[in-house]
């Protein structure tokens, strides 16, 4: 669109508002003078061309005004701000973007010719601004992406922290959809490998790190754009494959045959940049950058790995940063890649001037008003893998490319990954196609090329008559080998071609009148696509954490309830191992102390027997371990009960571990409940220690004495049997209970057997004959001294008669009586030995056990030893349930986490689709269709 035209015709047709120069303040007016003296110098130059970006720019005025008194000629005052208003008080309009704001201009400037190059400049600045800003923001949401970090853990599946920002990178939907962020997965440039095979073998966490690269690659280029936009140099790459005719094109362009050496072999093996001499005080001359610096320089002998560290490198003031050498060097410097990085060459481009008088100035390439240009010849795409790199690496600070083909190869396939590469930002580029001159079918290889570059790059196929050239005229055969001499000859091959005319037309007026396109497109161009990949990357990524949280969501939905409800069964579960835990052991405890309390209730039949006062010591000690064993009996009953029930316990809660967790349960353990009480009890029956005494042998009492000494007439037996019942109420009458019944069995076995009535029954005749110390234990004691007794006193009474009662006899007789009754008394005493000692001990013994507690005691030892042993399965289901319950809690908790870690997620892509597309929006709404 051309502005001046555009603006002419609307003037005509509207006339909105009349200003009055009186209306804008002084700023302005100087602003106004200081921009007229600017655009007349630059009108005399060149009515078509742009005025210098810093001649013309005001820095801090947005105004727009309308000033009738130069002449009705709108001058205009641009300034870096973008937004612009009107105030009708004070005559001022305002604009929003550059598109409207022509817009505005035309409607308010009836009938004003405003400076072609003013406005144009304004235009290009306003847009320069706007994208400044939208590098700026994309920069910051790149920034922000890049927050997004593969997992450390080796095991993807590993929980993410709910900071964690989680990130999918489906691989085929991503790579159809993406330009700039799309993965690179060709190895060398060549091998292609497929991409399924590549999917298979990469997870996420790989394929996020790969996008970090290209983040990184991108966040780069973004600052190179930058630095790109706000350049006022513009800088031209050609290039293209090896031998293709670069070096012989960029030599036509300069008007200088022999510049840059030309030859059929390859020669061009380092990066040429070549700028006007003007810049370097109008010297010509080359400045080589070592690869390995000087130690003078700043860098101190380091090693430069790249042309972009190179060009960081390079300072045309310090003479350290690179070696001079005369222009008639380049054919051998070109070859000397390695020692030298970059090569800057300095000429004084050949102007031609036409037309009568020297009116019309063709202006050089490289020499202009607008801007500064240089020219970079590069080695072939396809010399090494190293320089093809650097060539697509150099991309980033090249504003213009200019594509040579060798028409006889056509687009090689490094030249496709070139074009590739470059479209992603410039959406035009220069394609020349040389040695078109050697093609026979000329139409045919036009067709062929221009297909080719129809898939490769749409917009320059659409704009092909501006963009794609096919020179036909050969280099002249002195070119080639050509060995130095006269570097301002501008003969050239191309002189007359009409081609090559047209191609030098385009490319200038591409560069330097549209330089909104050829210098800030390719920036709109990038960053629209970054913005669209961004919010495919966005939009993706939102509807998968939706999926994800719907999902997850209902695993969560569905897990609570299992949990809760585990949690009351198990906890039943444990309620009954508990009680029936607690059951076995009161029943345990229980059983022993009735068992230890009954132990001495023992059938006095089974006491040892006595074998008379003799073997009284030996007789002692039977009773004491028979009633030792009494208890010893008791303690083992108890214990076998109590392992009775564990084992029966034991099963049911293995039962019920096994109905609950599976038959896997315990399936690897086995009770054995003979390796339980194992400990001997000798502790418990030193406890029991009882010292033995005389006293224990006798146990005398007048019941006994007298039933002794009347033989038993006055006890008649159902008496003693009664009272034998009766004696389990008190020690006594245990006693005689224990006596009684002894002689009650013996007797009752024995009823009819005289021998009973002597006492005579309790051991056989044998025994008697060879122990006659077991006749104590019988009454013949008692009847020899009744039969003594008897005898003394009768005769007594039949010498002395009525005598024998007289208080002589008496006197007499009272030694004899006490005699005979402490006879009895003995005789007694060692008839009673027998129940005695038993009934001693036994009361001894029962004492000792209250005294000790003992029945408690050794229930504590056995329940707890029976707690111990059920508390084994009990914990075990217990532990497992546990370890159940915690998985399940651990899954709740690990989707919890992975809601969250969604959720952030989710805010985080949606803050990014936001701000990406407000962005996108906005930089689709900077026309750079004005120039
Ligand atoms: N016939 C014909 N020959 C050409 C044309 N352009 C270049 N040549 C010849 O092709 C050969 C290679 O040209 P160069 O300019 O050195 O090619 P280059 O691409 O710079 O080569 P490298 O720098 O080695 O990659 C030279 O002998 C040129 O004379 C053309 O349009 N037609």
């Amino acid at each position: 669109m051309n502005p001046s035209k555009d603006e002419s015709k609307k003037n005509g047709k509207e006339n909105t508002q009349n200003n009055t120069s009186g209306n804008v303040n002084s700023n302005n007016n100087n602003n106004n003078n200081n921009n007229n003296n600017n655009n007349n110098k630059t009108n005399q130059l060149n009515a078509n061309s742009m005025v210098d970006d810093n001649s013309t720019i005001a820095p801090n005025a947005i105004y727009y005004t309308h000033d009738r008194s130069s002449n009705n000629h709108a001058r205009s005052i641009i300034s870096d701000t973008t937004t612009l208003h009107h105030d009708t008080n004070t005559n001022i309009t305002t604009f929003n973007n550059a598109t409207s704001s022509i817009n505005s201009i035309t409607t308010n400037n009836n009938n004003n010719d405003i400076s072609n190059s003013d406005l144009s400049q304004w235009v290009y600045n306003n847009n320069r601004l706007s994208l400044n800003r939208s590098i700026n923001q994309t920069l910051d949401i790149l920034r922000k992406v890049s927050l997004i970090q593969p997992t450390k853990s080796n095991n993807s599946s590993e929980q993410k922290s709910t900071d964690q920002i989680k990130f999918t990178y489906p691989l085929t939907q991503m790579n159809e959809n993406l330009n700039i962020l799309k993965l690179d997965l060709k190895i060398n440039h060549r091998m292609n490998t497929s991409l399924s095979s590549t999917t298979s073998n990469l997870n996420n966490d790989s394929l996020t790190n790969l996008f970090h690269f290209q983040l990184t690659q991108s966040l780069n280029h973004l600052n190179s754009l930058k630095i790109r936009v706000n350049d006022i140099n513009s800088k031209v790459l050609i290039t293209g494959d090896i031998n293709t005719g670069k070096s012989n094109l960029c030599n036509s362009l300069l008007k200088k045959k022999k510049l840059l050496p030309e030859d059929q072999l390859p020669c061009t093996k380092l990066f040429c940049e070549i700028r006007e001499a003007s810049e370097n005080n109008g010297i010509q001359q080359i400045h080589a950058i070592p690869i390995k610096t000087s130690d003078s320089s700043t860098l101190r002998g380091a090693t430069l790995h790249s042309v972009k560290d190179a060009n960081e490198f390079y300072n045309i003031n310090s003479s350290t940063t690179y070696e001079v050498f005369p222009l008639d060097t380049l054919k051998e410097l070109v070859y000397q890649n390695d020692k030298y990085i970059l090569l800057k060459i300095y000429i004084k481009e050949n102007i031609k001037q036409t037309g009568e008088n020297n009116v019309a100035i063709e202006k050089s390439l490289l020499k202009n008003n607008i801007m500064n240009i240089s020219l970079i010849d590069s080695p072939g795409l396809n010399v090494d893998s190293i320089q093809t790199t650097e060539i697509m690496s150099r991309q980033e600070e090249i504003d213009l490319v200019i594509f040579v083909i060798n028409a006889e190869n056509q687009l090689t396939l490094s030249a496709k990954d070139f074009i590739n590469l470059a479209s992603n930002e410039k959406k035009l580029i220069f394609f020349v196609v040389k040695k078109f001159d050697k093609i026979h079918d000329k139409e045919r290889c036009r067709k062929l090329i221009l297909d080719q570059i129809k898939d490769l790059s749409p917009e320059t196929h659409k704009r092909s008559s501006e963009f794609i050239h096919f020179l036909s005229s050969a280099p002249d055969s002195d070119h080639e080998g050509d060995d130095g001499g006269d570097y301002d000859n501008d003969d050239d091959a191309n002189n007359d071609d009409p081609d090559f005319d047209h191609l030098q037309t385009s490319l200038k007026n591409f560069i330097l009148k549209k330089r909104a396109e050829s210098k800030l497109l390719p920036a709109k161009t990038y960053l629209c696509r970054i913005l669209d990949d961004l919010i495919f990357i966005s939009n993706f990524n939102i509807k998968q954490f939706e999926n994800d949280y719907l999902n997850l969501k209902s695993e969560l939905d569905k897990i609570q309830p299992e949990i809760n409800n585990k949690k009351i069964h198990f906890q039943r579960l444990n309620n009954n191992i508990d009680a029936l835990i607690e059951n076995t052991i009161d029943s345990c405890s229980k059983f022993t102390r009735q068992k230890i309390e009954n132990s001495l209730n023992f059938q006095f039949i089974d006491l040892p027997n006595y074998t008379g006062i003799v073997n009284l010591y030996e007789f002692v000690l039977k009773t004491q371990i028979f009633i030792k064993n009494q208890i010893l009996n008791s303690l083992n009953e108890a214990e076998q009960f109590a392992k009775d029930s564990t084992i029966k316990s034991v099963e049911t809660i293995v039962e019920l571990g096994k109905a609950e967790l599976g038959d896997e349960f315990m399936s690897n353990r086995s009770f054995n409940s003979n390796l339980m009480f194992t400990k001997v009890h000798h502790n418990d029956i030193k406890a029991l220690y009882i010292p033995l005494s005389f006293k224990d042998m006798v146990s005398p009492s007048w019941t006994g004495f007298i039933s002794y000494v009347t033989c038993g007439l006055f006890q008649p037996f159902n008496k003693r049997i009664k009272s034998g019942s009766a004696s389990e109420k008190n020690d006594r009458n245990k006693s005689q209970a224990m006596q009684d019944s002894k002689q009650v069995t013996t007797q009752i076995k024995s009823t009819s057997n005289a021998l009973t009535k002597l006492g005579l029954n309790n051991y056989s005749m044998d025994q008697y004959w060879l122990n006659p110390s077991l006749l104590f234990s019988s009454k013949i004691p008692a009847m020899a001294v009744y039969s003594v007794g008897g005898a003394k006193a009768l005769e007594s009474i039949l010498f002395n008669g009525i005598k024998f009662f007289s208080w002589d006899i008496i006197k007499h007789s009272i030694g004899p009586i006490f005699l005979t009754a402490s006879v009895l008394a003995a005789a007694y005493l060692i008839q009673d030995i027998s129940r005695a000692v038993p009934f001693n001990l036994l009361i001894k013994y029962e004492t000792k056990l209250k005294e000790k507690n003992y029945g408690q005691l050794n229930a504590d030892r056995i329940t707890r030893e029976v707690r111990n042993v059920l508390r084994v399965p009990s914990r075990s289901i217990l532990t497992t349930c546990d370890i159940n319950l915690d998985q399940k809690q651990g899954t709740r908790r690990e989707i919890e986490s992975k809601i969250a870690c969604n959720n952030t997620s989710m805010t985080f892509f949606k803050q990014i689709l936001d701000r990406s597309t407000k962005q996108r929006t906005l930089i689709d709404s900077i026309s750079l269709d004005i120039d």
